[in-house]
């Protein structure tokens, strides 16, 4: 993992970091709301910036109640596990989805829930007949965990940044009502689906019990994820947050930022994506490296190095990091960018002109037909 420590070693004044949306420092208006936010102890009771917050997300989201919780990764640890409340429950999600990859398996680590996993498509979806088909039959249940629960994710990461359609999520709705299941949505960056599809983002989760949006990514808050859901599913899942250790004081510092983050963001996040699509339509200009334009739907960029190019991606990354621009590997191909508010036009450019260089190197080209 690169680190903004190692680039200023190497002297470099510009840092241009594209990891991820998760990078972004807080703006100056959100440093002065948090060091002049109302606070309260939010164990005991509620901290009245927290308050707001939950307040204002219930209503975005178009739920009856919200919750703040440090990370999108406890969001969506607490909402399957007070959807699956009984150990040998099992969750329906995609293969390449972040609770099934990036999560620990924390699902069943913490909370016994078995992942019964369906193959991700391309466009971030999974195919419903096979979603149907995972469900156990519960006269099967002395050989089967029970399905109680069916996970989607829009956007869809490791696809990209995918969005799921509203047509597509209502459908999935539709199956979990008629089997009797819950439907949750890791919503890390719904809003980003939300602006990219051009669908309130209320409309766009309406199928879902409960949703994880996360402040920290495209929304640019320093820290944070909210849970959205019903007043029932909201109050189990404050106490699980409590036992998860989640259940914090004054809470309204980091509140702030996100309520302030709300305001600034959410309206850049189609600049983000323009600029997205502005270094995807560069890079596919650069002789030796691919991006799939069609896949670029909002603020990820992937980039594969093409056959027969001689060089490897943590060539290049550590080609960029040497000049100031931090990008994730993915694998010795493969490379993510991720665009968010603090990357500018210029910087889109400089990067561009950066993995230019980085292929244009002597004897990076393709062997036949420099
Ligand atoms: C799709 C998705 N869901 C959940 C998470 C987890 O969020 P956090 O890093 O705040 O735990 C991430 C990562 O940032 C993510 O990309
Ligand atoms: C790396 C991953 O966990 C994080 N959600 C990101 O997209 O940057």
């Amino acid at each position: 993992m690169r680190n903004v420590l190692a680039v200023q070693e190497n002297m470099v004044t510009r840092i241009v970091d594209l990891r991820s949306d998760t990078v972004t420092k807080p703006t100056e208006a959100m440093r002065a709301a948090m060091a002049s936010a109302e606070v309260d102890d939010d164990v005991l009771g509620y901290d009245p910036t927290a308050f707001r917050l939950e307040t204002e997300m219930a209503k975005t989201m178009g739920k009856d109640a919200a919750l703040f919780v440090p990370s999108g990764t406890m969001g969506n640890l607490i909402s399957v596990l007070v959807h699956c409340d009984v150990r040998g429950s099992e969750v329906i999600l995609g293969d390449t989805c972040h609770i099934n990859i990036f999560e620990n398996g924390g699902i069943a680590t913490i909370g016994g829930v078995h992942p019964r996993q369906v193959k991700n498509n391309d466009d971030g979806t999974m195919d419903i007949d096979l979603i149907e088909a995972a469900i156990r039959d519960p006269m099967g249940e002395l050989f089967y965990p029970t399905t109680k629960l069916i996970c989607l994710e829009n956007t869809h990461a490791n696809s990209g940044g995918r969005c799921l359609s509203v047509e597509y999520t209502d459908r999935v709705g539709e199956l979990a009502k008629k089997h009797g299941l819950k439907l949750h949505i890791d919503g890390a960056r719904i809003f980003n689906a939300s602006v990219a599809l051009g669908v309130p983002v209320d409309r766009l989760v309406q199928a879902a019990d409960s949703v994880s949006v996360c402040l920290s990514k495209g929304i640019g808050a320093p820290v944070g994820s909210v849970i959205v859901g019903s007043k029932n599913f909201i109050a189990k899942a404050r106490r699980l947050r409590k036992t998860l250790g989640g259940g914090m004081r004054q809470i309204g510092i980091l509140c702030a930022a996100a309520l302030v983050a709300l305001q600034e963001n959410v309206g850049k996040l189609e600049s983000d994506h323009k600029k997205a699509r502005l270094l995807a339509d560069g890079l596919n200009e650069v002789k030796g490296l691919r991006v799939d334009a069609c896949s670029v739907e909002t603020n990820m960029v992937f980039i594969d190095i093409e056959e027969g190019t001689k060089t490897r991606a943590e060539k290049i990354c550590k080609y960029m990091e040497e000049r100031g621009i931090l990008v994730m590997q993915e694998s010795s191909s493969r490379m993510r960018v991720v665009l968010h508010h603090q990357i500018s036009a210029s910087d889109v450019q400089y990067a561009l002109s950066c993995f230019q260089q980085a292929v244009a190197v002597k004897g990076v080209q393709k062997e036949m037909g420099n």
